[in-house]
């Protein structure tokens, strides 16, 4: 099992730095770095931390075709690439429309968008000269690998076909035992086989000695998730569709502590991966059984970042 670590860069850079450091140091091998365009940077910030670093491999977690040309997402890879040493990994996904209405930007076809964009940049990657003309003077030392930022069924299947690896916005066996046969589909309509794709469970992460903090510090993203989460999955884990309709209308007002107190246990399980060290050991083996092959600790980590970061390379010390 590989374990990395996200960071979203609304904070100073080199408060991250420390952390990923840390990461490093405690045996994270991936260090994914989210891409809002309304937060610092996301390839300035993949530059701050491949100074600071050796080992991680670094990259967006996830960018998305539209707010930048595939080119200059590749020229970006390119030069993380080299000031890396080798070490940068690209996720890529869809995008929201929310974020593209902001932005005043067209959200369309998505599905043969993020094809297009992967075919486009592994060509410019590897040198190539693009149809409309696009070429890259620079180029990685090695293959980039790219994995894709996927949630509907189309996409997953998409990812099994063309992508390295898959980052998944889940954390529960139930949402895995649904995603890796599409997964798998879509890789054997192109002759692949599994072991030739990372599925990376993009979990919200919280991780403490004491049970109940990491508990309380989940709280507040799972109620974000559920918020955000569709009827299907509701169903599947089997939430109260009426406490998720709370908890929207409350995080819409501003009223956080009535839509974290509507936080229960059903949802917890369904979105985080949460508990004691020894707790979170048996939920990443039950991830294991389901084909998972990279935890990517989200927020909140934890209580305490430092804490929790070095809780969880013991942790990585079981796999
Ligand atoms: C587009 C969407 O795909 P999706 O996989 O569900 O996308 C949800 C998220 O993955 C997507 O919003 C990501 O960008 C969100 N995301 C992030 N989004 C960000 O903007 N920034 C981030 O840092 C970020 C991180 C991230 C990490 C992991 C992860 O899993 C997702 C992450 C969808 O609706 N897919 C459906 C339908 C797709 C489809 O068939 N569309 C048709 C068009 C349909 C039509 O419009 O008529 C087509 O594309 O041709 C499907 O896959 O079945």
């Amino acid at each position: 099992m590989k374990f990395g670590i996200e960071f979203v860069p609304n904070e100073p850079i080199t408060k991250l730095a420390y952390y990923v450091k840390m990461a490093e140091d405690n045996g994270f091998e991936y260090c994914w770095i989210t891409d809002h365009y309304n937060n610092r940077n996301v390839y300035m910030t993949l530059g701050a931390l491949a100074a600071v670093t050796n080992k991680i491999k670094l990259g967006p977690g996830v960018t998305n075709p539209y707010v930048r040309s595939p080119a200059v997402t590749a020229s970006a890879m390119a030069t993380l690439d080299e000031l890396s040493g080798g070490r940068s990994v690209l996720g890529i996904g869809p995008g929201d429309k929310a974020t593209f209405d902001a932005l005043g930007i067209e959200w369309t076809k998505p599905v043969g968008t993020i094809i297009k964009s992967i075919e486009d940049m592994n060509a410019l990657m590897a040198g190539k000269r693009l149809s409309e003309g696009a070429q890259l003077a620079v180029k990685p030392t090695t293959k980039v690998p790219i994995y894709m930022g996927a949630q509907g069924p189309k996409m997953l299947e998409t990812a099994g076909e063309i992508a390295d690896g898959v980052l998944i916005n889940a954390s529960n066996p139930k949402d895995f035992e649904a995603a890796v046969p599409l997964i798998k589909k879509g890789a054997e309509s192109k002759g692949r086989s599994m072991s030739e794709i990372d599925v990376a469970a993009y979990a919200c992460m919280s991780v403490d000695k004491n049970a109940d903090k990491a508990k309380q510090a989940a709280i507040p993203v799972v109620a974000f998730i559920a918020a955000g989460s569709p009827p299907m999955i509701l169903e599947r884990h089997g939430i109260d569709a009426s406490k998720v309709k709370a908890i929207s209308e409350a995080l819409k007002s501003g009223n956080f502590g009535a839509a974290f107190g509507n936080v229960d246990n059903t949802m917890l399980e369904a979105f985080a991966l949460y508990g004691t060290p020894e707790e979170v050991v048996e939920k990443v083996k039950a991830l294991e059984k389901m084909g998972v092959t990279q935890i990517v600790a989200g927020s909140p980590i934890g209580p305490n970042k430092d804490t929790s970061i070095k809780l969880i390379g013991k942790i990585i010390k079981e796999f």
